[in-house]
């Protein structure tokens, strides 16, 4: 597998205050070439400080990191024109045009300004390229953030958190955009603490958890391989059914008229039923989510649902 960023058991302390908080333990992670990576976690698990370090703006206690196979920071400057990436707010002055914003920041770094009409175009903000910025939803700032760090044409994209404080069609605006950069063949790395909103786009994820990485590949791989497969089976008499699934060693919860049923095989689930003469009405396959996946893998950790947490923890961890 080409890979375009690795990280080799990083690892990065704080001091604050005379006390020292550990945000990313030991993390080993790789992003392949191409396509949308997920970088998931709850808020304060690491994932800004990681970019941070990948983008040379935080120095790593120990461990390596890896962009296109050129270790960073030390080689940052011969791979940086490949990289594209969005940490903070980005600044734009809200008095002038998105073009002419675009213009300003071609200019700083040398890009031809024949590139602006492109990324314009890339984002979908052709149409409201003459319009200022302050008048801008929060998506269309957000898109024209992306649409910056696509003046030089990077491989590689980093956006950390892009789609906090959007509303629904913002957070849908800037997915669509980032899973046509990555349909391109542009590798998209994206951080998230609401697993469910990248589940939708990601190809690959790396799940992490008080700075370490609790799973990491395809999401379909992610989500097959923690036993998390249900079925929503419909009975005349859910309370016999539920017994009859207890003995033949399944764990069924009642839903109302329905029971839920852990099974990989729901064949086996009807076939217990009918065996006892129970007739099955319905038969839904639940799918598993990213979320369900976390909670699984957290479960023996205390990390609590990413949800929970960010409501608990109220604001972002500052970087
Ligand atoms: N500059 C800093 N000084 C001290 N501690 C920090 C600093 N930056 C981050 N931390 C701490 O390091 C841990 C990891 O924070 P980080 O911002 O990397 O997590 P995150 O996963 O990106 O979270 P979020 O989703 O909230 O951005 C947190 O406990 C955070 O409070």
């Amino acid at each position: 597998m080409d890979v375009a960023v690795r990280t080799v058991n990083l690892r990065k302390t704080y001091w604050s205050r005379g006390s020292r908080r550990i945000a990313v333990r030991g993390l080993s992670m790789a992003v392949p070439v191409g396509g949308v990576h997920g970088f998931l976690g709850p808020n304060g698990s690491g994932k800004t400080t990681t970019i941070r370090m990948l983008l040379g703006l935080a120095r790593a206690d120990s461990g390596t990191a890896e962009v296109f196979g050129h270790e960073v920071p030390r080689a940052l400057p011969t791979v940086i024109d490949r990289v594209g990436a969005i940490v903070e707010s980005p600044k734009f002055f809200p008095a002038f045009t998105a073009r002419r914003n675009l213009g300003l920041l071609a200019g700083a770094i040398g890009a031809p300004s024949s590139r602006i009409d492109e990324v314009l175009e890339a984002t979908h903000l052709r149409d409201r390229g003459s319009d200022r910025y302050a008048g801008f939803s929060l998506g269309m700032k957000q898109r024209l953030a992306i649409a910056a760090t696509l003046l030089k044409e990077p491989d590689l994209l980093i956006f950390d958190e892009p789609t906090n404080g959007l509303d629904p069609a913002g957070i849908r605006e800037v997915r669509d955009t980032m899973r046509s950069l990555g349909a391109q063949g542009r590798t998209v790395l994206v951080s998230s603490h609401i697993l469910a909103e990248v589940e939708q786009v990601a190809d690959t994820v790396s799940i992490i958890g008080h700075g370490r990485m609790l799973a990491e590949g395809r999401v379909a791989d992610i989500l097959g391989g923690n036993g998390l497969a249900q079925v929503r089976v419909g009975v005349s008499s859910p309370e016999r059914a539920e017994q009859v699934l207890r003995d033949a060693g399944f764990d069924p919860t009642r839903e109302g008229q329905h029971l839920l049923v852990g099974a990989e095989d729901p064949s086996a689930v009807t076939r217990a039923l009918a065996g006892q003469g129970l007739y099955v009405s319905e038969l839904v396959p639940v799918r598993p989510d990213l979320e369900s996946a976390f909670l699984a893998l957290t479960a023996d950790e205390g990390l609590g649902s990413p949800a929970d947490r960010s409501a608990r923890d109220g604001s972002r961890g500052a970087a």
